[in-house]
């Protein structure tokens, strides 16, 4: 049963097909056999009886007046008939008065009396078939039924069976042949349709394995004959194409997401410049850079000036838009190289790259006059806004970048002390 339990599939479906096939072919060829050889074990016996039916009565004499000489001359007569092997003639107990040829079944033979019969065989070998018939006593006349007496003698004869024989294996050759053939026109294909039935699904185990494994854009080949495995590795390829399809989409949308995500961390929602988040890694990147290189450059600060009076005055949402104004502005000051901050509530940072001190200060000007000549208008009131900037160098090696960020910031705080709307550096 274990066994059993281990088999393939393809050796399960062959086994399906095969065992019932072979019971059939089986039983069909012993069926076979039996109706062939019934009719000729049939029509040898009964030549063989009616020898010794015509030799029983020619030796009731003989027997009965034990009259040898005449019972040879009868024996001799049906040695010559085509098939006789062997002749005998027996008194009542069986014991040979006479006898020609070499009889193999005489010692098997069992004469009983009074079973109905004229003749009966009485045993057979491979080659041989012997039948007897009761010779019984002339003195009872022609009438007497034979049944109704007790035999004197019996007359004993041994065929030849060697053709019955020799036709017994021809039949069973035939039924061999027929079953053989029987098992290969129903094993040959049933094997290859279990062997491509075996090997599809084996294909597709590993194939499911892929996509389990994660690899989607795994395919069956499209090879099968029969309708409904076509079918299947069609349907699979399709499925594995749909589930590939739906992860490529979902790995765009979640690109998308996480691009979206990275924004959002490093960006400020209302300005859409870079918030603090990235400033703190940028600057550190910039100070690592000009220790490495002789790429210096400045750190800018901004803080607006009386700011928190648009707000009080007009609400929120107008200091969202002046907010908004004076960064599209502070971008209209710098070069494409510059990078743009929103640190704070109105705290702006700006990293100059690669900027001579000159010039950085020539652009912190541009941005405190830009700032300067805005103006913000609301409901009929006006007003003016400004911004303290404070400059630090970003070329000392020992610097860190929390100092940097420090000294920008004082600088800035010395330009508010010292009246606001001006540029201030370290
Ligand atoms: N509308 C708006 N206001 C903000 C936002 N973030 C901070 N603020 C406000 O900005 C103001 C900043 O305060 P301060 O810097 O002291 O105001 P200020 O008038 O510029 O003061 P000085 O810098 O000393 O001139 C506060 O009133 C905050 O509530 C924001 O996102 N939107």
């Amino acid at each position: 049963m274990k066994r059993l339990n281990n088999l393939s599939l393809t050796q399960r479906l062959v086994l399906i097909v095969m065992v019932p096939v072979t019971c059939v072919s089986l039983v069909t060829s012993a069926l076979y056999l039996n109706y062939v050889r019934e009719p000729l074990e049939l029509a040898t016996r009964a030549r063989a009886q009616s020898i010794a039916s015509f030799l029983a009565p020619a030796a009731e004499f003989g027997v009965f007046s034990g009259n040898a000489a005449h019972l040879d001359k009868l024996l001799q007569a049906a040695m010559a008939q085509d098939g006789v092997v062997a002749v005998a003639i027996l008194d009542a107990r069986g014991a040979p008065i006479a006898q020609r040829g070499q009889p193999m079944l005489l010692a098997h033979a069992v004469f009983a009396s009074g079973d109905g019969t004229d003749t009966r065989r009485v045993g057979a070998q491979a080659d041989r078939l012997a039948v007897s018939a009761r010779v019984v006593s002339p003195r009872l006349g022609i009438d007497a039924p034979a049944e109704a007496t007790e035999p004197i003698g019996w007359a004993y004869v041994e065929f030849d069976a060697s053709d019955l024989e020799q036709q017994r294996a021809t039949t069973l050759l035939q039924a061999m042949l027929l079953a053989a053939m029987a098992l290969l026109l129903a094993g040959i294909p049933a094997y290859r349709l279990a062997r491509r039935v075996g090997r599809l699904v084996a294909r597709l185990a590993e194939a499911v394995h892929c996509l389990a494994a994660g690899q989607l854009d795994v395919k069956v080949p499209e090879a099968a004959r029969e309708r409904e495995l076509g079918a299947l590795e069609r349907g699979f390829n399709a499925m594995a194409h749909s589930m590939s399809s739906a992860q490529q989409e979902l790995n765009r949308q979640m690109d998308r997401a996480t691009a979206h995500l990275n924004y959002l961390a490093l960006h400020d929602p209302l300005t859409g410049l870079l918030n603090r988040r990235a400033f703190d890694g940028e600057i550190t990147k910039a100070v690592m850079a000009s220790r490495r290189t002789a790429d210096h450059g400045t750190l800018c600060f901004v803080d607006l000036d009386h700011f928190k009076a648009i707000n009080d005055a007009c609400g929120h949402a107008a200091g969202d838009a002046v907010l908004q104004a004076v960064s599209v502005r502070l971008g209209g000051c710098v070069r494409a190289e510059d990078m743009i901050f929103r640190i704070g509530g109105d705290e702006f940072a700006i990293i100059l790259k690669g900027c001579s001190p000159d010039d950085a200060r020539r652009i912190a000007e541009g941005l405190c006059k830009a700032i300067a000549a805005y103006r913000f208008t609301d409901g009929g009131r006006h007003f003016d806004l400004g911004a303290s900037i404070g400059l630090a160098r970003i070329d000392n090696p020992d610097i860190s970048a929390d100092a940097l960020v420090a000294a920008a910031d004082a600088a800035c705080y010395q330009a508010k002390r010292d009246g606001r709307n001006r540029v201030m550096e370290v």
